[in-house]
This record gives C-alpha cells, structure tokens and sequence, in this order.
C-alpha cells in the first residue's frame, strides 16, 4: 500500500525497501479533474493485525477506500472478504470501494489469477483493476478514477446521468491499450 502510494505520489518505486507503517500515515496530492482541483487526502493504513483497532478509527471518514491485494499472496487475497466485512461495520455507507490488484509486475509468481479478482469485485458491485506500483500500471488511473467519482457526488446536478467508474475505468484502459478490463 506503502509503495503504492508513493508511485502515485512522486512517481517512484523505491525497490527492496520495506518498512511497515506503524498504526497509520498520510499523503496530500492535488489532482485535475476536468479543470477542478481535487485535494486528495489519502491515508495509507498498517495491514499488519496489531494495528486493526488504529485503523478501524479512520474508515468512518473515509469517502472512498482503495483495498489492495497481492497477486504473488493468495493469503493477501483471502483476506479481502474480512476487509470488505469490516468496511461494511465501520465505514460510511456510500464509500467508494475499489478493489486492486497488485504486483501484477510479478506474473511469474502469481497465485491469484485475475478472473478471481474480477469475479470477487464482482460479487462485490466494486470496480477492479490489476496494478503495479513498481511499473505504476493503473496507478494513477485507479487515483483518478476515484477523484472522478467523488468530484462527480460533490458537483452532482439533478439532471447530469450519474458518473459511472466502471465504464471510465474501462474507457481508459481501452484507449491505453492497457489490461484487459475483466
Ligand atoms: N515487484 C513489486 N513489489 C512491490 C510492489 N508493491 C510493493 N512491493 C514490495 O512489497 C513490499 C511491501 O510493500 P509496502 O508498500 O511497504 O507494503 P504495505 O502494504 O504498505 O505494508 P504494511 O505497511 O505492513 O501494511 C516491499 O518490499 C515493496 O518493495 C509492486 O507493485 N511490485
């Protein structure tokens, strides 16, 4: 999540180094959204268990959560149903949820196979993207797919069709040429 983040952040990968966040930290960027500035707050959380009960205290603020898996960890995947639970007890009814990925750099150590991620988020009704925050593949689109929607539910006009982050999540890997959406 730590790396993650920071790709989206600065655009940097920084390879062999892993320091587990201790209880919870935080990162601004501002991005674009069709000419409005959007101030992203984004908190990266501890996945380690110790640090749950920290953690639980900021989904209640959340307006969107990105829940990240490993594709190499099919324990990391298993345990989306948990986090999904969890979310559904402390979060805000209306989060946006977005399910990911990563490592998908690491395909010859893969033990998720993407149909699975695509089905679980699915289930789910949550958009899901493969990603990589070594290569940044869906980096930033996952980031800015979420600050589409939130910009959208801030601006929503009675009469403008609701946003839909599925369909421009898809429209953009197709006009990229990236990763088959699922
Ligand atoms: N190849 C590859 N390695 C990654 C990727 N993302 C993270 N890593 C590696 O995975 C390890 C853990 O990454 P972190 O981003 O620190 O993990 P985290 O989820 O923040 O961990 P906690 O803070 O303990 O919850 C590090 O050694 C990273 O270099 C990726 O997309 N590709």
């Amino acid at each position: 999540k730590t790396c993650f983040l920071l790709q989206f952040k600065d655009g940097a990968f920084l390879s062999g180094t892993f320091i587990a966040t201790v209880g919870i930290d935080f990162r601004n960027k501002v991005v674009a959204v069709d000419g409005v500035k959007v101030k992203l707050q984004i908190w990266d959380t501890a996945g380690q268990e110790r640090f749950r009960s920290v953690t639980h205290a900021y989904y209640r603020d959340a307006q969107a959560l990105l829940l990240l898996y490993d594709i190499t960890s099919k324990m990391s995947f298993d345990n989306i149903r948990a986090w999904l639970t969890e979310i559904h007890e402390y979060a805000q009814k209306d989060v946006v949820i977005m399910l990911l990925g990563n490592k998908a750099d690491v395909s010859s150590e893969r033990m998720v196979r993407t149909e699975d991620g695509a089905s679980l988020a699915r289930e789910y009704g949550v958009p899901f993207m493969e990603t990589s925050a070594k290569t940044g593949m869906n980096v930033e689109l996952a980031f800015l797919a979420i600050a589409r929607e939130l910009k959208q539910r801030a601006m929503q006009l009675p009469d403008v069709p609701r946003f839909q982050i599925h369909d421009y999540i898809e429209a953009q890997q197709k006009r990229s040429g990236c990763c088959a959406f699922v």
